[in-house]
């Protein structure tokens, strides 16, 4: 039997077609090439070039493939654009999940394990947030999620599907051995931002806000190492396959640095020197972000091992430094 990654040649989906692999899975692939690159595909997954949306396309890799389970990575990701761009997020992130679970309920496949975040709760009430606490999404990015694990949850209820939803915090640094890494486009992420400033590409970092009611007023997020984080991916696939229900997890390192640490550890992992300047606020950005995982740990036996801010930091640079256009040709100044 195969995994269907939908999403694969994105970032995040990318690094989990690498994991199963390894880990002796078949993998079957779909991406529509909007977000991701096709370079970033393993060359032993089948890969289908299509969009989620298209029931038809769906249905007959359904039928070509034995598909046991789905890992659902396929969903625009920027919370700046869904603010723009509303309509274009609920149509392909939401409809997407609809003709999805409708093509998975007539194939019958049982088991989902779907790419969740953080986005979901919006401002915390405190933290270390844990999944009992109110989500309410300040982005139209957030509030596509939450639609969608609420759709899993209902039709799966209904059609003996079982799913886990997977809260992501800050999803960071790369594969080891640099097959593959970070690349957005446009990028807005934090880490390859400094990191295109420390290659010469960037003239600098620019920090989105410095009067936060934090230690040093910049906004404080929860960064994750890639690798651990699909970890959990194969382990909740594992948990579905032996029986367990469905159920929602978050997926953090338990620990925040501010902007400005980020700036800090990644002059010291590169040795450059990286300018940055204070800039405004960017709308919808909460300020302190820190996960409780304890949940996937205690259920799924998660055991993020690469939690030290360096080397989440060296290994993005290492594969920044050894990609310097990412999966392109031309890098935005
Ligand atoms: O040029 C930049 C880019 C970012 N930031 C700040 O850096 C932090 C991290 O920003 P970013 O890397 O864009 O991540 P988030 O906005 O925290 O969102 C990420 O983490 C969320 C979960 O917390 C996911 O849902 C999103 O998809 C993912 O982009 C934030 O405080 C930003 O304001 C800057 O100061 N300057």
């Amino acid at each position: 039997m195969s995994v269907l990654v939908l999403g694969g040649a994105g970032y995040i989906g990318s690094h989990a077609v690498y994991q199963l692999i390894d880990q002796g899975e078949e993998v079957v692939v779909i991406d529509n090439l909007q977000t991701g690159h096709q370079e970033a595909v393993h060359p032993n997954a089948q890969f289908y070039q299509g969009d989620i949306r298209d029931a038809a396309f769906l249905h007959n890799v359904f039928a070509q493939e034995s598909i046991d389970a789905v890992i659902h990575f396929a969903a625009n990701s920027l919370v700046g654009e869904s603010m723009e761009k509303p309509l274009e997020y609920f149509d392909n992130n939401v409809y997407g999940t609809q003709v999805l679970l409708k093509a998975m309920v007539e194939h019958k496949i049982k088991h989902v394990v779907f790419s969740s975040t953080a986005a979901t709760y919006g401002e915390p009430e405190s933290v270390p947030i844990t999944e009992m606490m109110r989500t309410e999404p300040t982005s139209t990015y957030g509030e596509t999620k939450l639609t969608m694990e609420k759709l899993m949850k209902w039709t799966a209820q209904a059609h003996g599907i079982s799913f886990v939803s997977l809260r992501y915090f800050n999803v960071a640094g790369a594969r080891e051995t640099a097959e593959i890494g970070e690349d957005h486009q446009p990028e807005t992420h934090l880490i390859p931002i400094i990191l295109q400033a420390a290659l010469g590409q960037r003239n600098q970092v620019t920090i989105f806000g410095d009067d936060y009611d934090t230690p040093d007023g910049t906004c404080i997020r929860d960064y994750v190492h890639i690798e651990d984080l699909i970890e959990a991916h194969l382990l909740a696939l594992n948990y579905l396959r032996t029986g367990g229900d469905s159920n929602i997890f978050n997926l953090g390192s338990n620990q925040g640095f501010s902007v400005k640490e980020m700036i800090e550890t990644a002059r010291t992992v590169t040795g450059k020197e990286i300018p940055a300047v204070i800039g405004e606020r960017r709308a919808g950005d909460p300020s302190i972000l820190i996960a409780s995982s304890d949940k996937a740990m205690q259920v799924l036996g998660w055991n993020p091992r690469r939690t030290l801010i360096e080397q989440i930091m060296a290994d993005a640079w290492n594969w920044h430094s050894k990609h310097s256009s990412g999966y392109r040709k031309v890098v935005e100044k």
